[in-house]
């Protein structure tokens, strides 16, 4: 096994960097940097030296002995001071150190799933936590991290192996007599299994809108202060804003943390009936978009001449507050009044939503998930035809497992693995 290293700390001027070291001569080649004997565990102040002898810092290094670390190797951190030069520096005598070579991205996690530190659910929680920018990215991403959807799986593949068996002691014993109806044991485990999976199915739609974040439309008719209220949410000028209707044309899309949640704020154009031709397009793109974002904010009093639909959880907001003296509430991009207000608004709405996602994460859990439930439907039907055909009720049953095994990484996952590490940065 080959030795690598790489920079685990981001790019760039930082009070501190981290390069990290791992396989069978990362202990050797800390030690050769640090110019003499390391504490057999823990950690220690060295100056760290060039082949020549000259100084290149001076830092902590900490070694870890396999299987008791981040990777199941042994591993070696060096805590140099975060400049570039610095860096370099060292990352330069590392790589003309005999038998070391630099990581590829996610390499250290790879090591880490091969040598079962972690399951390949929590190779993606790990992915997820790195990107995360909101709370509610965060909080969902630690759940994956923990191992919660690898301890579900492994629920649910012991009550499936249990139903199996039971179906196979009637295939192995068919000429004597078996006492007992296996069948309503067997159901039983079947359909609370089948109900789990097709519940976390459900839910990873709203999973994969916390990861990739909700798109929330803000629609009115032309004027309405549109612009000048996502340029107030955003809290930057995003948008162009004018007194000119039909300023907005394109969509404008603002990335944002939304109360903990994250948010792709789209501003459109003004919706009315036109005969410029250039601004019809922009209304056609406006409609399309609204319709398929996961919220609209309607900044009218009047939401039915706009032509599209309110949904469920659509909010309507009376637009330019600050102009009204009867004492209605609405909203203000021009002077703030009403904003958080609104975004209190959105945030209980898209948070009742996240209270519906589960465990599973990603449209691969999904596929994975629906694959077992439609294995086992067929073993329900084909258990209705008597003990005849137990054994063809097992294969599905065995197929439906082996779908929740492909969950964690058990199995079917070789060509996976690329696609989920490129995704890795260098040095995790
Ligand atoms: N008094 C007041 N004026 C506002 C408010 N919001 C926007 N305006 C003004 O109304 C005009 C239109 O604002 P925009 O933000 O461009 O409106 P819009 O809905 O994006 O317009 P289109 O993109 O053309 O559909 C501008 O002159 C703004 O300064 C508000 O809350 N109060
Ligand atoms: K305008
Ligand atoms: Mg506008």
């Amino acid at each position: 096994m080959e030795t690598i290293f790489a920079l685990a700390s981001a790019q760039g001027k930082a009070g501190v960097a981290v390069i990290r070291l791992s396989g069978p001569q990362s202990h050797r080649a800390a030690k050769v940097l640090s110019g003499g004997d390391l504490p057999l565990r823990g950690m220690c102040l060295r100056e760290l030296q060039a082949p020549d002898g000259s100084r290149l810092d001076v830092g902590l290094v900490l070694t870890f002995h396999g299987p008791s670390s981040f990777t199941g190797e042994d591993v070696a951190e060096l805590q140099i001071h975060g400049s570039t030069a610095s860096v370099n520096a060292v990352l330069r005598v590392l790589s003309e150190m005999p038998d070391l070579r630099l990581a590829e991205p996610g390499e250290f996690t790879r090591r880490a799933l091969e040598n079962g530190k972690m399951d390949l659910a929590q190779v993606e929680g790990l992915a997820d936590l790195i990107d995360a920018e909101t709370e509610a990215q965060r909080k969902q991403a630690q759940t994956i991290l923990a191992g919660e959807l690898g301890d579900l799986a492994e629920r649910w593949r012991r009550d499936l192996i249990r139903a199996a068996s039971l179906l196979e002691a009637v295939i192995d014993f068919a000429d004597e007599d078996v006492p007992t109806d296996v069948s309503p044991e067997v159901r039983s485990l079947v359909n609370a299994v089948m109900a789990d999976l097709e519940r976390e199915a459900k839910g990873v739609r709203i999973a994969e809108r916390i990861r990739s974040g909700f798109e929330v439309a803000i629609v009115g008719p032309p004027n309405a202060g549109k612009s000048t209220l996502l340029n107030a949410l955003a809290g930057r000028e995003a948008a162009i804003t004018s007194e000119y209707a039909g300023t907005t044309r394109d969509i404008i899309e603002v990335r944002m943390d939304l109360a903990g949640l994250p948010v792709t704020l789209l501003d459109t154009a003004g919706l009315r009936e036109t005969e410029d031709h250039v601004e019809g397009l922009g209304i056609a793109l406006a409609r399309k978009r609204a319709e398929n974002a996961d919220l609209r904010v309607f900044l009218t009093e009047d939401p039915e001449a706009l032509g599209i639909g309110m949904q469920s959880g659509d909010i309507q907001v009376l637009p330019k507050s600050d102009l009204r003296s009867d004492g209605t509430e609405g909203v203000s991009g021009k002077t703030g009044q009403g904003i958080d207000r609104l975004i209190h608004n959105i945030s209980v709405v898209l948070r009742d939503r996240t209270a519906r996602s589960g465990i599973a994460t990603r449209e691969r859990h999904r596929v994975a998930m629906l694959k077992s439930s439609a294995a086992l439907s067929e073993a329900l039907r084909v258990l209705d035809s008597g003990p005849d055909l137990y054994d063809i009720a097992a294969e599905e049953l065995r197929t439906a497992i082996r779908a929740l095994e492909s969950l964690v990484g058990r199995v079917d996952v070789e060509n996976l693995l690329d696609e989920i590490f490129a995704s890795f940065c260098l040095g995790k």
